[in-house]
């Protein structure tokens, strides 16, 4: 867990955490200030389902993108372009009004070598999408979780997503994305990787 607190900073010690008990009363003091009864009897088992929900939707505070990245291998018969795999859609909830945000992650790596096992980058952004985020933190989680691990030439990261707390409420303006990108390596100082990338991405 340790070291899980000190790369990771977003995570808490399973000690700092409250009770189960205390989480399900937090929950039925939000259902009285939204103004509902929690004694009713359609309300009695919402605190715990409510619970049990969040541990699923916030269960990326309990992964380290390490362990799943630690698994490369290098027999891809000298394969060295980029791989992207591209719309792995995630759902997240923004950091500042624990509101879903829905979108699609795009993320390619120049390998040196080592590649990773596909399914691993779809992994890395259910760690961070499973958390409170900003879209920017995501993005830019994703792409260092990849450099540290794996040491490519190079990565890329494109999010595409829609932020519920400008649809729902606020601005209440429904169908806008939002795109944020981080380039380390090859994507970074080369151009011509990072449209080609860019067009990749953006192919049918
Ligand atoms: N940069 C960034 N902003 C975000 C993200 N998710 C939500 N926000 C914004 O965070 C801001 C919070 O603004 P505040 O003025 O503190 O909160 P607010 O009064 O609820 O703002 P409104 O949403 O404009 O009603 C809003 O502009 C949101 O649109 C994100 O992933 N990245
Ligand atoms: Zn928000």
């Amino acid at each position: 867990m340790d070291a899980i607190v000190k790369n990771f900073p977003q995570t808490n010690r399973d000690s700092d955490r409250p009770s189960q008990q205390e989480a399900e009363e937090a929950v039925r003091v939000l259902l009285r200030w939204a103004g509902d009864d929690p004694t009713r009897e359609g309300l009695l088992e919402t605190p715990a389902r409510v619970v049990k929900s969040y541990r699923e939707l916030f269960s990326g505070y309990d992964m380290a993108a390490e362990d799943v990245l630690g698994r490369t291998f290098e027999e891809v018969a000298g394969y060295d372009d980029m791989v992207l795999v591209k719309d792995i859609p995630f759902y997240s909830h923004c950091e500042h009004h624990m509101v879903p945000i829905i979108g699609k992650a795009h993320v390619a790596y120049m390998p040196d070598g080592r590649v990773l096992g596909l399914s691993k980058i779809a992994r890395v952004v259910e760690i961070y999408g499973r958390r409170l985020q900003t879209q920017e933190t995501m993005t830019a989680q994703i792409a260092r979780a990849i450099d540290d691990t794996l040491n490519p030439r190079g990565v890329a990261v494109l999010i595409e997503a829609e932020h519920m707390c400008m649809a729902m409420r606020g601005v209440q303006k429904q169908g806008s994305t939002t795109l944020t990108t981080t380039f380390t390596g090859t994507f970074k100082t080369e151009p011509a990787d990072q449209a080609r990338f860019m067009t990749m991405v953006r192919s049918r």
